[in-house]
């Protein structure tokens, strides 16, 4: 064995868990030895503030990067929503996990559901697309910001802050904490956000053997899906300051796209909404799917939108 594999993480639990669970695959799939480096990000430290006014979801993978490129990991294991549609140069996304449960989940400890919920119930989420779509389905709601980790939004929650709170299922599974779902939101009443529930490794551009062995880990259906997926926010100027969702399934050999698109400040405005289809069979035509959504919501009016951001 010549020089152990470092993994550079976050350490959140989220993070520590999906590390280690790539440490394990690389060992027992691609027979590497693996360790960790853990590290805590800009994301991770500001808490009080809406990510998307301080910098945006790049505030996760920054540090990561800077530890790759000074030789001290490398790879860096991201839930793929977090990481910025294009990456910076010199780094490269070289294989994309199968992909958790992508729903979003309803956690609360009085209602079983939305429809449930009473008239003004407060709602929390700090994230723009759950909230134009949750102004969408429930108008009366109060929907009231929620920032921290999975283990401090439940705390907020059981602290009594909120009725109900809206957080990603895979995130809870993956800890355990399956048992707070009390309903899932189908993915099209509750469309999720381009990447949700996908890990992502990153690594050097110039790392040329690991990528090769990386690759190997690579689930195809979920690339060619999230590739499609995050080809529509890019293609709409990809800030995650926009309340936008974007997610595709297989259907059999096609490709199902639905996105939607709320107002960045007037939540109450008309969500955008489309679906495109298609039966990509490479990253250029999962793309160009994404593209056709992006240009189907555009003349909808999301260039009005966005110039609102
Ligand atoms: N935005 C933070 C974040 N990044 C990834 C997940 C969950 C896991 C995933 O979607 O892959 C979460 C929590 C959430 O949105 O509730």
């Amino acid at each position: 064995m010549t020089q152990q594999l470092l993994i550079a993480t976050r350490e959140s639990r989220l993070a520590l868990w999906q590390a280690e669970h790539v440490q394990a695959l690389l060992a027992e799939r691609l027979k590497l030895d693996v360790g960790l480096l853990g590290m805590t990000t800009r994301g991770d430290q500001i808490l009080d503030r809406a990510l998307s006014k301080v910098g945006g979801k790049g505030l996760f993978v920054k540090e990561l990067e800077t530890a790759l490129e000074e030789g001290r990991a490398h790879l860096a294991v991201h839930s793929l929503k977090d990481v910025p549609m294009d990456l910076p140069e010199g780094f490269a996304l070289v294989s994309i996990l199968e992909r958790e449960d992508p729903r979003d989940a309803f956690v609360s400890n009085r209602y079983a559901n939305l429809a449930e919920l009473p008239q003004g119930a407060v709602v929390g989420t700090s994230s723009l697309r759950r909230v134009v779509q949750l102004k969408n389905l429930r108008p009366d709601l109060r929907i009231e910001p929620l920032r921290g980790n999975l283990d401090t939004r439940l705390r907020k929650l059981d602290e009594g802050g909120y009725d109900a709170i809206v957080l990603a299922a895979a995130g809870l599974k993956r800890l355990g904490l399956a048992e707070r779902i009390r309903s899932l939101f189908a993915v099209d009443e509750m469309i999720p956000c381009a990447g949700q529930g996908a890990l992502g490794l990153e690594v050097r551009a110039d790392a040329a053997t690991l990528s090769q062995q990386l690759a190997g880990l690579m689930h195809e259906p979920t690339w060619l899906a999230t590739q499609a997926e995050r080809a529509v926010s890019r293609a709409l100027g990809g800030s995650c300051s926009m309340p936008l969702a974007a997610h595709a399934v297989w259907e059999g050999g096609e490709l199902q796209l639905a996105a939607a698109l709320g107002h960045p400040e007037h939540h109450d405005k008309p969500l955008l909404k489309t679906l495109g289809r298609g039966q990509p069979r490479n990253e250029a035509e999962a793309r160009a799917l994404g593209e056709r959504v992006a240009q189907a919501l555009r003349e909808q009016g999301a260039s009005a939108y966005l110039a609102a951001a």
